[in-house]
Parts: structure tokens; sequence; C-alpha cells
């Protein structure tokens, strides 16, 4: 296997907090230390790197801050707490990539870049929200945010989740940013949280708007990947496999998948709304939509700590091409 020459790696924001959930500033910087070393060892295979990340506890976190503190100082609309999120995370990133590229003797540096993703105002997404964030919390207490009129929904095991509007991401307004960072030879940090949403603005000429929704990350990350020609999209996750059957004594993991051979599994209704649905999703719309003239374009979906394997292998998570190869 040839390897690859752009690499586009996405991270769950649930990778940037503690093993048990916890979302306190050490946790989240002891969380992105050890993905950053990860990271690293893929920049070492020397393919060009672009990192995306979630934002779900974060963003959620921040929205109850604002709501808890709006009689006291005024509130920010959600894309704004996205934006924040860009930064804190951005800049952790950045400082702990630069010394886990340091400590493999690689001369290149992080930079994190906020950036906006264009949505369409008309989006269904944003009548039925359906992203995620935030803490989860037992019944009782979503229901009083219920009545307040929050959406709240049933997560399972760890309890009920708030949830917002989530549009489909359309064109990453930034990509010529991260490509000139990129092609001077920086680790790129962006598209955090899937982007701050943004609209065209009411009039030619004017200004884009931001608007309240947090797009999902893997949705961005694959636009990303097609948008800079990457040849790997690689989506982080907690587990080696992609597995169907979950849960029943025919589990099974993925391996080397097609598109098709995927595309069926989902249709098939094999993977979770909210975790892995989006992840196959994504690994989806890349492989498809970079099928224009490009041999060779796959996504990975594997745990953290396989990435590096992952992309100087073919041997390593869910492998998920065009056709068989
Ligand atoms: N924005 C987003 O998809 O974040 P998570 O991956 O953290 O849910």
């Amino acid at each position: 296997m040839a390897l690859p020459r752009r690499v586009v790696i996405a991270l769950g924001g649930n990778a940037m907090t503690g093993p048990d959930g916890s979302a306190t500033p050490r946790a989240q910087r002891d969380a992105i230390a050890a993905a950053a070393r990860h990271v690293a060892a893929v920049v070492a295979t020397g393919a060009e790197v672009v990192l995306t990340h979630g934002n779900g506890p974060q963003v959620g976190n921040l929205l109850v801050k604002n709501e808890l503190a709006a009689h006291v100082v005024p509130p920010v609309p959600l894309d704004w707490n996205v934006a924040q999120t860009q930064a804190t995370i951005g800049f952790t990133f950045a400082d702990e990539l630069d010394a886990a590229l340091a400590a493999l003797g690689s001369p290149q540096r992080a930079a994190a870049l906020v950036t906006r993703t264009l949505v369409d105002p008309a989006d269904p997404g944003f009548a039925t929200p359906s992203k995620p964030v935030g803490r989860h919390l037992p019944r009782e207490e979503a229901q009083r945010l219920i009545d307040l009129g929050q959406n709240w929904e049933d997560r399972g095991e760890r309890g009920w989740r708030r949830v917002v509007a989530s549009p489909e991401p359309l064109s990453v307004i930034d990509v010529p940013a991260i490509e000139a960072l990129s092609g001077a030879g920086f680790v790129v940090v962006c598209a955090g949280g899937g982007g701050v949403p943004v609209v065209p603005g009411p009039g030619d000429g004017d200004a884009l708007l931001g608007v309240e929704a947090v797009i999902d990350k893997d949705l961005t990350a694959a636009l990303l990947a097609r948008e800079l020609r990457a040849d790997t999209l690689v989506i982080a996750t907690d587990v080696p496999h992609v597995m169907v059957d979950f849960g029943s004594p025919s589990a099974r993991p993925l391996t080397r998948v097609t598109v098709a051979e995927m595309r069926a599994h989902a249709d098939a209704g094999q993977f979770a709304r909210g975790s892995m649905g989006p992840k196959v999703e994504a690994a989806l719309r890349f492989v498809t939509d970079s099928g224009d003239g490009r041999q060779g374009a796959r996504a990975v979906i594997t745990a953290l700590t396989h990435i590096s394997d992952a992309v100087a292998r073919d041997d390593v998570g869910t492998v998920i091409t065009a056709q068989e190869e």
C-alpha cells in the first residue's frame, strides 16, 4: 500500500475528556496530550495531517454556563459557544502537538484555525434537534429541563442527553486558509465541532451570519477531507473496529468493506444514530464523493490508539474503500 499524501483525522469530543467523562481543564488537557501523541505519530509517517475534533461535551457545558449566568452577564448564542470550544480545544491541541512533535524530533509545528462551515438556513435539522451535547442526566432531571423548553433524549445506559439543531455541512468556508497553513508545513487543527455554522447574509455582499446549531463533526470531516483532496480520512473512536450485530451472539467486527457492503449494513439499521451512525455515514460520503478520478481514497474507523498504524498499513481498523482492493 502506498503511504497517503494527505490525511484528515477526526477525533470525538469525548476523546478530549477524562475516562469518566470529566471535562475539568486538567482532564481535558491530559486527554488532549494523549491524543496529540497519536496524531504526532501519524505526522511522523510523512503524511500532511489536518486534524478536526468534536466538541459535544464542551459546547453543552458552555450552554449550561450561559443559561445559569444569564441574569448576571448577557448570554451568547450557540454559534459563539462553538467558536469558543474551537479556541480552547484548538490552543490546547496546538500546545500538546508542538510538544509531541518536538519529542519525535519533528521540525513541524501546529496551528489552530477558527473555522466556519456553511449550512442551509432551510435545513430540516433546525426544526428537529438531533445533536447530543453536554452531560448525561437521569431521566427525572432531564424531564425538569424538558419542562423548561429544552430538548433531551434517552441515550441508553448513561442516561439522557440534551439535543440541539444540527444542519448538514455544505462547505468549509476556510479551506483556502487551511491549505495555505498545511502547505507551509503546519499540522492544522480546524473545523472543530463541525465548524461554526454560518448562512449567507440577507443581501448581496453582506457578511455571513452565525446560526445556533452544532454540526456533526464526522460529517464535516468527510466534507473537509474531500475539499482538501485528502487520500485518507481517519475517524478515531474508542473501539478498534465497527461491529455488526453489536450486543448479540452474532456480533462481529468489520475489517475491510466496500462502500456497497457498508451502505447495506447502514440501511439495515446496524449503526446507532448519534454514535457509530454518523461515523459510518461520513466514511461512506468521503469514499463515494472522492471517486472523481482519484484512485484509492479510503476511510478508516478505528481506536485513537491505532491511528498511526491505520495510516501506514491496510489491515488496521475498519477500512472502507470504493471497491475491493
Ligand atoms: N460536534 C460534534 O460532532 O462533536 P462530538 O463529536 O464531540 O459529538
